[in-house]
């Protein structure tokens, strides 16, 4: 079996600022790996450089890709890189807006991934979308509404229906709870992990909140200052920190 994404040296600087250092991993098919570490410590710029948005000063990505075989994402033509992150990757995004097209109804969201992996039946299109709907919890009824009409919660809901819809085989999720009050955050965070589960996803998840990465993540890397200190099997990381920084995050969100 070989990684889905391979990360080697992976240096990212804003100016003089060192937002990532000398980053290496795998992700395996099946995999949901989390990025922890208090903010500032480069999370979503590491994200970023693996989703090809911004690009690394030094290292590679390299991603296994069912139509082009295996491909360094920074040397992809920026055409190849669009069709592949509506193909074959999702991006979640804190802020839903930003994930959503925000002027056109929320089927129009669901439907446009859907044609981008070759859907032209206008009526399964809508089906689908419906059953979508569904599946994240908001009413059918609301698929021709646009997603300005919507609560915080159900545009995050959207937005995971608009990535998942087509079945990516790499997710890409920056604090998809983030920014939502508690109890909406929960609800979210249970609709995640059953589709995680059901839909057998490999993600890259960054979060700041060790709960949301204890619930949804496989493995996890703790960063700090921009570079990997810890990484692991979330469990194991959690229940027995070895690097003083990881146990110093984890010591304060759970007193012991
Ligand atoms: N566009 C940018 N221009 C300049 N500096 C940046 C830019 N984006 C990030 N940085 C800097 O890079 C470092 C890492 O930022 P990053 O956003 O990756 O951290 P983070 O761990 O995701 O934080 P948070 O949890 O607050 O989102 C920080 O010092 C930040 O100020």
């Amino acid at each position: 079996m070989k990684p889905l994404l391979s990360v080697r040296g992976l240096s990212k600087r804003f100016g003089t600022r060192v937002a990532c250092r000398d980053v290496d991993f795998d992700l395996w098919p099946g995999e949901v790996l989390g990025i922890v570490g208090e903010s500032g410590s480069g999370k979503t710029t590491l994200l970023n450089c693996l989703a090809g948005r911004l690009t690394p000063e030094t290292g590679s990505v390299t991603y296994n890709s069912a139509a082009y075989g295996t491909v360094d994402v920074h040397d992809l033509s920026e055409a190849r890189r669009r069709l592949l992150s509506r193909t074959e990757w999702g991006f979640v995004n804190q802020d839903a807006r930003e994930g959503l097209r925000m002027g056109v109804s929320a089927g129009a969201n669901i439907g446009e991934r859907l044609m981008a992996v070759g859907a032209r039946h206008y009526g399964d299109i809508r089906r689908t979308a419906s059953d979508w709907l569904d599946r994240v919890e908001i009413e059918r009824g609301r698929l021709d509404d646009r997603p300005t009409t919507y609560s915080g919660g159900m545009r995050q809901r959207l937005q995971i229906a608009r990535n998942l819809v087509s079945e990516p085989r790499l997710v890409f999720m920056d604090e998809p709870t983030g920014g939502l009050d508690v109890s909406v955050q929960a609800r979210i965070l249970d609709l995640l992990r059953s589709l995680v589960g059901s839909l057998h996803l490999s993600a890259v998840l960054v979060t700041h909140d060790l709960g949301v990465a204890r619930l949804l993540t496989h493995r996890l890397m703790v960063m700090q200052g921009g570079a990997v200190v810890e990484d692991g099997l979330t469990d194991q990381v959690l229940d027995d920190p070895q690097h003083a920084y990881t146990q110093m995050l984890v010591a304060s969100i759970l007193p012991v």
